[in-house]
């Protein structure tokens, strides 16, 4: 018998200017304890799942159907092996929120990738597992942040015209929902993906720094906030949040942190204006709740796509949360808080 336990962080994208670009890991994790028996003692063949914490009533636990397991089997048919080890037993605990811009697909995605990679054996380096995931989640920030963990800026570099078509093809490809008794299923071999594709830093992040994650109580898928999103930007627009994020990347590790500096480096026009007919409250919580009226305040942003906000701070927490309390409370909607700090990457640990 052999087990591990796999521990991914969640995430916050974008961090105001940073769309599609940077992301910092948070301390509310994914984890995976993985148990598979020697081959004599198995007693089953698809993986049997059990899930407790955030969407614990609604993930599916067909390992064909879920996300974690599909990215697995993804990994693992790409590198010639066909499917889960007999009597793969999986337990989940997500702290993870759905659907609230804290990075839980792009957790699951990690977590599928770093499973497949332990279930096989396979020894992939880094870069082939951020590989593997950016042919799922396509956008590196979350990804990125969540497995190598810290305040990280990242690109996808541009592929030449055949490893383009190779890392375009649909994710109904990439992950086709297999048949229940996929595991007889032979015929169906995924796209591998082209190499290198994704490249990362990691900034400097003052361990002064929290972040105050205000979590509304609804639900916003980030395929349908992306799909709010215009094609093209005018170019002071594209210049107005290039010149904050050249700055905030470096502010944050500055120790102190610079209230003034970072607050307005954190204003966006490139998504938070779009997203706000979807998130009723947002621009008054971002532009009421300033370094001035709350002490302790460096910068406040949407997290990721949503509808989460996302203040970082050195102090003051909760009033932070509870004026954007009110502001929310004010248009109907209901939230939690909490008070996370930048997290390490995913971690495998072999028992
Ligand atoms: N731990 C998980 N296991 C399986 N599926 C998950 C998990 N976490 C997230 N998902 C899937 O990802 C969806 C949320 O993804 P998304 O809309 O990108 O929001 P988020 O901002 O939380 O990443 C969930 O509705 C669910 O389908
Ligand atoms: N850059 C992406 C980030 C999505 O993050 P998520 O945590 O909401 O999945 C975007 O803004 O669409």
């Amino acid at each position: 018998m052999r087990s591990f336990t796999i521990t991914v962080p969640s995430s916050s994208a974008n961090i105001g200017p940073g769309f599609d670009t940077v992301g910092v890991s948070l301390s509310l994790y994914l984890t995976l304890k993985v148990t598979i028996p020697d081959p004599a003692d198995a007693q089953f063949v698809a993986p049997l799942i059990s899930y407790t914490g955030e969407g614990a009533d609604e993930v599916p636990l067909d390992a064909y159907k879920n996300l974690t397991t599909r990215v697995a089997l993804y990994v693992l048919r790409c590198n010639n092996i066909r499917s889960f080890p007999p009597g793969t037993k999986i337990e989940v605990n997500n702290e993870i929120p759905f659907g609230r811009g804290l990075g839980s697909s792009g957790a699951a995605v990690i977590a599928g990738v770093l499973l497949g990679n332990e279930l096989g054996q396979l020894d992939l380096p880094m870069e082939r597992l951020l590989d593997f995931a950016l042919m799922v989640e396509r956008h590196p920030d979350n990804v990125t942040a969540a497995l190598v963990g810290g305040f990280v800026g990242s690109y996808l570099r541009e592929l030449d015209a055949a490893a383009t078509e190779a890392a375009s093809v649909p994710l109904s490809e990439v992950l086709p929902e297999y048949p229940a008794d996929a595991s007889e299923d032979w015929g169906l071999q995924p796209p591998p993906p082209p190499m290198g594709i994704g490249h990362y830093v990691r900034f400097g992040w003052d361990e002064s720094i929290k972040a105050v994650a205000i979590i509304p109580r609804f639900e916003l898928s980030t395929a349908k906030a992306r799909e709010v999103l215009p094609t093209s930007y005018t170019r002071k627009d594209v210049i107005f949040n290039m010149q904050r994020l050249a700055v905030l990347t470096t502010a944050l590790g500055q120790s102190p942190p610079d209230p003034e500096l970072i607050y307005e480096a954190m204003k966006d026009r490139i998504h938070q204006p779009y997203r706000k007919t979807l998130i009723p409250g947002l621009p008054e919580v971002t532009s009421n709740i300033t370094p001035k009226t709350h002490p302790g305040l460096l910068g406040i942003c949407l997290s990721g796509a949503g509808p989460t906000i996302l203040a970082l701070a050195t102090g003051g927490f909760e009033s932070i949360a509870e004026d954007a309390r009110a502001i929310f409370k004010d248009r109907g909607i209901e939230i939690d808080w909490k008070v996370l700090s930048v997290a390490k990457g995913s971690e495998v640990t072999r028992q």
